[in-house]
């Protein structure tokens, strides 16, 4: 089963997958899809307010922020990642759990990353906002180095998501049940 949508005026199908017996999420794979990157990100830069620097979360967010940063006029871009690396100094860690993860994750920040951000105009954006918990580490990783966080973006809010408002986001993703129709 596929969810049928149009994303920053390109069609495409997501598959459903199930995340329990009664919940299914449409997936929406960022990567090998240079055409939809370039255009989710040209038109998030449209809403976007002035920022310095980008940040995403590892993985699936890293082509969109790279793009808006290229667009942008090859601005930085951080991405805070799921497990620290021996070249990361000094490194900060936050746990997370996300929609589509069955276990608790880490993002986490090396001393340079820390550094670009202080002081600075954040945009944070994802590929998708769901339980906003991965929202909400990036947040916490911004604040904690004095980072100050202009925008929060993402391609699609999915579910609840699409109720907040402090998030910009180009297209609402329902969830669905196991019968492929969509959860109200
Ligand atoms: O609002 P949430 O419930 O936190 O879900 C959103 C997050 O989930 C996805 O990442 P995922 O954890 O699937 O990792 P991946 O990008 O490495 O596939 C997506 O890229 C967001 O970062
Ligand atoms: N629908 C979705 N597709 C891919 N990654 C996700 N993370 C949270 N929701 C997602």
């Amino acid at each position: 089963m596929d969810y049928k949508m149009n994303i920053a005026g390109l069609d495409r199908n997501l598959p459903l997958c199930k995340v329990t017996d009664d919940l299914y999420i449409a997936a929406f794979i960022l990567f090998n899809d240079v055409e939809i990157t370039r255009a989710a990100a040209t038109e998030l830069l449209k809403k976007a307010p002035e920022f310095d620097v980008i940040i995403t979360a590892e993985s699936k967010g890293i082509p969109l922020a790279y793009e808006m940063a290229r667009q942008a006029g090859n601005k930085p871009y951080i991405v805070a990642r799921k497990g620290s690396k021996l070249y990361m100094q000094d490194v900060v860690t936050i746990e997370v759990r996300s929609i589509t993860t069955d276990h608790v994750q880490t993002l986490c920040l090396g001393h340079d990353e820390r550094e670009a951000m202080d002081g600075k105009r954040i945009l944070i954006v994802d590929d998708v906002i769901s339980t906003g918990e991965s929202l909400a580490t990036l947040e916490q990783l911004v604040n904690s180095v004095g980072g100050n966080i202009v925008g929060k973006m993402t391609v699609l809010a999915e579910g609840n998501a699409a109720k907040r408002d402090d998030i910009t986001y180009l297209n609402v993703l329902p969830v669905f049940n196991a019968d492929g129709t969509i959860k109200e």
